[in-house]
């Protein structure tokens, strides 16, 4: 596939020589004449309307010229990187070379061997078959599955520079999206969210937050006392109250307030935009452009009512915002929002945008629900295990004694509470797919040639559930993580996968994990946990299904 050599040799001259604001706009006209030839190409099109944005909102030109520069080379990268794969693959079947995955048929791929329901367990059944990784493609898109952990160590871990971008599909971008960190691509503004998130939630920051999380646990073992049939309600008030504290200073005490309720809608638009593939659009990119009123261009409105979600959350959580430090007298650090506010933008970090993206993503997206998730699946499992809860109690009853609840100060004497927390994260696997990565240059793996934009999705459920690593994988049995009394350093630490790889991987599991220990230590410490029962008084028979969204 070439392009007009003349077309391209205009494009890169105007974008070398500085462009003024007016030539950005018309070389985003000329890119995107030049779509016709890449309609099938999803990244590269993904791309192409940012661009069109030239000029708009209030990032920096000079940003706006490397990203446009950036995207063309992609373009043109990626439509022949695809047609070298599929010019290995004809190659391959000539010479009868063996494949790691179902064979892609002509035009359409492998679209119809992607499992349509818990595709971690579909997955994870075809890779028994084809071995540890398997290729998939569609007409436009490269996908590998990683099944194994040294799959995942080999691509994610060691490979970051060029595997940690991510795929934006179109409709990540027409809800806004892209500028989520979360779903960010990999680049120079990554980097500076990144750093400046990370500045709140790596290990030494976030003990100014345990005030707030023991407030919040405490709060929760009350209503659980006096509501215990509301568990699920009582679980996200938990979660959420806490990180709208430390983020935006804000106090909320009444369950049914509306900015808890627009926390529950803006997770739903967040966790639909985190599956690449969800919406018709980011197969058929043309939709994209049919107009509204169109019959069957329904699809629109959803896209705008999500955007339009967004945006109001993000208002209501700004208008609510306070300024007084949320953790107490012994710490005098205000709410992160007020310190990201504070600061003076520069090129790349807009610390306005970033003070209401990426905690409003720390609130709505992966963080609270698979928080929520987490410990939701620890109840269940503590109400099927009665076994687990006695042995716990009675470590509790040894270390905390009867006359106050657990604190963090306890965390090393509290060895099997700990490997309980491990099992937690382990046995559900909240997030079972993780959020893929995408390469950034044409590689190789394993003798296969991967282009640029390949997807790389690790399944996590299935590291997780390894008979090889965890014997009876899907028993809930945190024993398996102690040896003579102490954690046991050679059994596998789920916490090194449940939240992702490399340089992507989840930059609040520090505060995750410390959140969950305190929660099991406290609950564990109060209550004991039984399934429910009937009217007739006997216990309800509780099954463990997961569901099908990207946080299960
Ligand atoms: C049980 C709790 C949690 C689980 C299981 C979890 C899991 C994950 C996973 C699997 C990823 C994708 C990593 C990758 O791409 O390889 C991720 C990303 C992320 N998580 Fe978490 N997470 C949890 C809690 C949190 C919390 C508490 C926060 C913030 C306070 C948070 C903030 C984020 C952010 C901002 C990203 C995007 C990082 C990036 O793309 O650079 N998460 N998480």
């Amino acid at each position: 596939m070439t392009l007009n050599t003349a077309l391209r040799r205009r494009v890169y001259s105007q974008l070398e020589t500085g462009a003024t604001e007016a030539d950005y706009l018309m070389i985003a006209g000329f890119l995107s004449d030049l779509c016709p030839d890449f309609m099938l190409l999803k990244t590269s099109w993904g791309r192409l309307p940012l661009m069109k944005e030239a000029g708009q909102g209030n990032r920096s030109l000079e940003y706006e010229h490397l990203e446009m520069r950036e995207a063309w080379r992609q373009i043109e990268k990626y439509a022949m990187a695809m047609a070298k794969v599929q010019k290995q693959e004809r190659e391959w079947l000539w010479q009868g070379v063996e494949y790691n995955g179902p064979y892609p048929l002509p035009i359409i791929g492998n679209l119809f061997d992607v499992p349509k329901s818990k595709p971690w367990i579909g997955f994870r059944d075809i890779c028994m078959k084809y071995g540890d990784v398997i290729f998939l493609r569609t007409q436009s898109q490269s996908h590998l599955v990683l099944n194994s952990r040294a799959a995942i160590s080999e691509l994610l871990d060691k490979r970051t520079a060029n595997t940690s971008d991510r795929l934006v599909c179109p409709s990540t971008r027409l809800v806004g999206g892209e500028w989520v960190l979360g779903v960010m691509s990999y680049g120079a503004r990554w980097r500076s969210y990144r750093r400046a998130f990370w500045q709140h939630f790596r290990p030494g920051a976030i003990d100014r937050y345990r005030p707030v999380q023991l407030a919040a646990v405490r709060t929760f073992l009350g209503k659980l006392l006096h509501d215990p049939e509301n568990l699920k309600r009582h679980i996200n008030f938990t979660v959420a109250t806490a990180l709208l504290k430390i983020t935006y200073g804000i106090e909320v005490e009444d369950e049914k307030s509306e900015l808890l309720e627009r926390v529950d809608t803006a997770l739903d638009g967040t966790a639909q935009i985190m599956v690449p593939g969800r919406f018709a659009v980011d197969y058929i990119p043309l939709l994209e452009h049919v107009p509204a009123w169109f019959p069957g261009a329904g699809y629109h409105d959803v896209f705008k009512q999500l955007r339009s979600k967004d945006m109001q959350f993000k208002e209501l959580l700004l208008a609510s915002r306070s300024t007084v430090s949320p953790y107490g007298a012994q710490y005098h650090a205000k709410p992160i929002v007020d310190i990201l506010l504070s600061k003076t933008s520069n090129g790349l970090v807009s610390y306005n945008e970033l003070a209401q993206d990426v905690t409003a993503v720390a609130l709505a997206g992966t963080t609270s629900e698979s928080s929520m998730a987490t410990l939701q699946a620890t109840f269940l499992a503590l109400s099927l295990y009665p076994e687990v809860q006695k042995k716990a109690q009675a470590e509790l009853d040894a270390v905390v004694g009867p006359s106050r609840l657990p604190n963090f100060g306890d965390r090393d004497s509290l060895v099997y509470v700990n490997a309980i927390v491990k099992e937690s994260f382990r046995w559900f696997t909240v997030t079972p797919l993780g959020i893929s990565h995408c390469t950034v240059e044409d590689d190789e793996f394993r003798g296969y040639f991967i282009p640029a934009g390949t997807v790389l999705t690790a399944n996590i459920w299935a590291v997780m559930h390894d008979p090889n690593t965890y014997e009876n994988p899907d028993e809930f049995y945190p024993e398996r993580f102690i040896r003579n009394g102490k954690l046991d350093p050679n059994v596998v630490d789920p916490s090194a996968f449940v939240f992702g790889s490399g340089r992507r991987i989840c930059p609040g599991r520090y505060f995750a994990d410390a959140s969950l220990f305190l929660n099991v230590a406290s609950i564990l410490h109060a209550f004991h946990i039984s399934p429910p029962v009937d009217q007739a008084g006997q216990p309800i028979k509780v099954g463990v299904a997961m569901s099908d969204r990207f946080i299960s």
